[in-house]
């Protein structure tokens, strides 16, 4: 290794942490702005006090130096790596021998370093954050083969840093829990990992791929994760000894036992205080041992071990464009990209306390991974997050909630968000309660008290003088006088729809009376076919796009179920009559001139049942619906977990990854079948 030193090689400045964090430069505001966008800050919490942001923490960052393995190499061939103090190190300049390349992070560990050094310098010091109701993650990252599963795992005989760090926080939460002290402590474990893509369940391998959700405050959660209540030590290695050797490793040409996959560690610290206010706090601390990155011309990887490899570098490559767009303050910093950026999103850019640990080794043949883990790892450390404090009420502290959504509502609308068996009940709602004297409505109230078919009415009479300009004056800023003219107008031509409509129904009733008289036309009727009747000449307002909704099964089904009502097929446009109940798919698409209208008794079943199913229905009970896959499911399970019971089926649409029109498709496939009480299949 040549002794000249290039300044112009350093990659790292001497800048400390504390020297950044005070300043304000414009990249590292742009940095805490991009921080910020990226979830952190979102919250509103007394320790933070609303409006006011979290001080940033800057991601520590770690290195360390694994002595030589092989004892030939050591030999043969010195390290291409050296430590300059316990901050620095330098690497030989491949470009020219006669320079080093210099680094500065926030610890550097040498070969001779013990694990309980690394441990008790850079782990140890953020658990105390967990009690705060802070999150805490420590990543191993680094070439394969360099120790990242020695540092984070150890042997029985070199403990790691996950063995270490559960002794001392189950004794924290021991002391701090004892009877006499104000918060009651619990502790909870997971474990998973990201096999190709995949976040699978190590203490329940049978689970299949689960999803990665966010909620309101940028906490990232997987909805379905086996979670198991530990006590002490002796509970923590029983759930995690078995669950370890369910973690994907195979040998490579550099590692004997390669971790092929990134393991993730979760343990939550859940805290409840025992006397008023009754807040509770959960700190989340992740302990990640990433799989290494891997130049697949020196491992000679082939066949799935070339595929693990192809997933854990792009994976990896994602990682290292997420700490880039977080230095540049980039607005979109692309974290959904891969399933661990996902996962790590609130420990990089976010709301965790974070320490990197660079793995690396001496040898030369690693030296060109050496270069880049340690590029990666300067880079890192300029990331900026914001912990906060995870801080609620316990739900039975919470004060009564004053108002619920239909309340928030007009009556027209909280009526049509209730169930028609609502409706019918007529439960003695607040909104059809008359207003107190004492409350001012502002006019925007009286507003959305209005029946919706006026409201729109007088709108678009409002636009349409605004339109003519004559008037000049948009019709809800008129005089009253006038004003009063025009809703006078508006309601004589409700009037008049009225009378249309029972115009309407008395034809209809005359048609019927007439097919039931001519036997000829009965004749031709099967007992199933639905008539087209008379065409509404009326419409009240924009005709809503009714749902076609007949599988065929049901149709069959109701020719044999007189008790089941389905009503009438009405004829829009083409004069075409549904011959029969055995019209192909495609005929039955090219009806589209058809609108069906259904039994409102059969419809509200059908959503009740569905609605009960979503409330209800585990993952697996809610896959037996129509358009609903395993994805699906466990999102619906997860929505249901963070947010509470679905108030109404559109609710779905309020799901991520669930889109309004794929709520309308899915309402189509079940609410039939539901109705009918047919157990619904797989789709
Ligand atoms: N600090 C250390 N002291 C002694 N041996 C070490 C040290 N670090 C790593 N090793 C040894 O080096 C080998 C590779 O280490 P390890 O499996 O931890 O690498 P890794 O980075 O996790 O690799 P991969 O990414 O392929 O899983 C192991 O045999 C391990 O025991």
């Amino acid at each position: 290794m040549g002794g000249t030193t290039s300044n112009s090689n350093v990659r790292s400045g001497p800048g400390g942490g504390s020297r950044k964090d005070a300043g304000v430069s414009a990249p590292l505001r742009r940095r805490e702005m991009a921080a910020a966008a990226s979830g952190a800050g979102r919250c509103r919490l007394s320790k933070v006090g609303p409006g006011r942001r979290p001080p940033p923490a800057r991601v520590r960052v770690a290195v360390r130096l694994r002595p030589f393995v092989d004892g030939a190499a050591e030999v043969s061939e010195p390290p291409c790596v050296r430590g300059t103090d316990s901050c620095s190190l330098e690497v030989a300049n491949w470009r020219n021998y006669q320079e080093t390349l210099k680094y500065q992070f926030d610890a550097f560990y040498g070969e001779r370093s013990s694990q309980q050094d690394i441990y008790a310098g850079s782990v140890q010091p953020i658990l105390r954050h967990l009690l705060e109701g802070q999150n805490a993650s420590v990543l191993a990252y680094g070439p394969t083969g360099a120790g990242k599963t020695h540092t984070m795992l150890g042997s029985p005989e070199q403990p790691g840093v996950i063995p270490r760090a559960l002794v001392d926080l189950l004794q924290l939460v021991r002391e701090e829990g004892t009877e006499g002290r104000p918060w009651d402590l619990s502790v909870i474990m997971s474990y998973l990992e990201i096999y190709q893509e995949k976040v699978l369940d190590l203490l329940d391998p049978t689970s299949g791929d689960l999803v990665i959700r966010e909620d309101c405050r940028g906490n990232i959660l997987i909805p379905g994760l086996t979670q198991k209540p530990i006590t002490s030590f002796a509970d923590f290695e029983r759930h995690f000894l078995p669950a370890s050797g369910n973690r994907t490793v195979g040998a490579t040409r550099l590692n004997q036992r390669s971790s092929r996959s990134h393991a993730v560690l979760l343990v939550k610290v859940d805290q409840r205080e025992r006397l008023s206010p009754f807040r509770q706090r959960e700190g989340k601390l992740y302990l990640i041992d990433l799989a290494g990155s891997e130049d697949n011309r020196r491992t000679g990887n082939q066949g799935l071990r070339l595929k693990e490899s192809g997933a854990i570098n792009t994976s990896l490559f994602v990682l290292g464009k997420v700490v880039d767009a977080l230095n540049q303050g980039l607005p979109r910093v692309p974290y959904r990209d891969s399933k661990l950026t996902r996962l790590l999103q609130d420990s990089l850019g976010g709301s965790a306390h974070s320490i990197l640990i660079a793995n690396i080794a001496p040898e030369r043949r690693f030296y060109l991974d050496t270069v880049s883990a340690l590029n990666f790892a300067a880079r890192s450390k300029e990331v900026i997050n914001r912990p906060f404090t995870n801080e609620s009420l316990q739900p039975h502290a919470l004060p009564p909630v004053k108002l619920s959504q239909k309340e928030l509502l007009g009556p027209s609308e909280a009526k049509k968000a209730r169930g028609p068996e609502e409706e019918e009940i007529g439960s003695p709602e607040p909104t059809a309660a008359p207003a107190p004297a004492f409350q001012k409505l502002s006019p925007l109230q009286k507003l959305s008290n209005m029946d919706p078919v006026t409201l729109e009415r007088l709108l678009s009479l409002d636009r349409l003088l605004g339109s003519q300009g004559s008037q000049g004056t948009p019709l809800l800023s008129t005089p009253r006088r006038e004003r009063m003219v025009l809703i006078k107008t508006v309601e004589e031509k409700n009037l008049e729809i009225e009378r249309l409509k029972m115009k309407q129904k008395e034809l209809e009733a005359k048609m019927l009376a007439q097919e039931v008289l001519d036997p000829k036309e009965k004749e031709n009727c099967a007992p199933t076919v639905l008539r087209p009747l008379p065409r509404r000449t009326v419409t009240v307002a924009k005709p809503l796009k009714k749902a076609v909704v007949m599988p065929l099964q049901l149709i069959q089904e109701q020719a044999v179920s007189p008790n089941a009502k389905i009503h009438i097929l009405k004829k829009r446009g083409r004069k075409r009559k549904l011959e029969s109940l055995e019209a192909s798919e495609s005929e039955k698409k090219a009806e589209a001139g058809w609108d069906l209208e259904l039994s409102p008794e059969l419809l509200a079943r059908g959503r009740q049942k569905i609605l009960d199913l979503l409330n209800e229905g585990s993952a697996r009970d809610l896959r037996g619906l129509q358009r609903i896959g395993q994805k699906k499911a466990q999102l619906i399970v997860g929505w249901r977990e963070l947010h509470g019971p679905f108030s109404q089926v559109e609710d779905l649409e309020r799901v991520e990854g669930i889109s309004g029109k794929q709520v309308e498709s899915f309402l189509k496939a079940n609410i039939l079948g539901l109705a009918a009480g047919h157990p619904c299949g797989p789709s």
